[in-house]
């Protein structure tokens, strides 16, 4: 992974880049948050389970080859999050926040 031109010791921009980074991920991770939960509903809708276990075996077979076992940890909590509450459930109308 090479980094774009900044000074080693430049702190700030050093710092500057990881909030933007960060903001990334978060967008991401809400944007994946809504397309997860529009498969569950559907699947959900046909009759289905909500979650797919061999789905998301492969999705944490994916990080791990990319990162090893901080990705394993990281698509664990990605599918913890992504599995929450849909937002049209009945827990969700009971207000209970999976
Ligand atoms: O890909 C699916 O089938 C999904 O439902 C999405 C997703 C995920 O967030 O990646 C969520 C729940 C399933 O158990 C598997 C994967």
């Amino acid at each position: 992974m090479s980094l774009p031109a900044v000074a080693p010791n430049d702190i700030t921009s050093l710092r500057s880049r990881i909030d933007a980074i960060d903001a990334e991920i978060t967008r991401l991770v809400a944007e994946r948050r809504a397309y997860s939960h529009a498969v569950q509903a559907s699947r959900l809708h046909r009759g289905g389970p909500r979650t797919e276990l061999a789905r998301e075996r492969g999705i944490i077979e994916r990080y791990a080859a990319s990162l090893g076992p901080t990705g394993i940890a990281l698509a664990n909590l990605l599918l913890t999050d992504c599995r929450g509450t849909l937002p049209h459930s009945p827990a969700i109308a009971r207000g209970v926040r999976a």
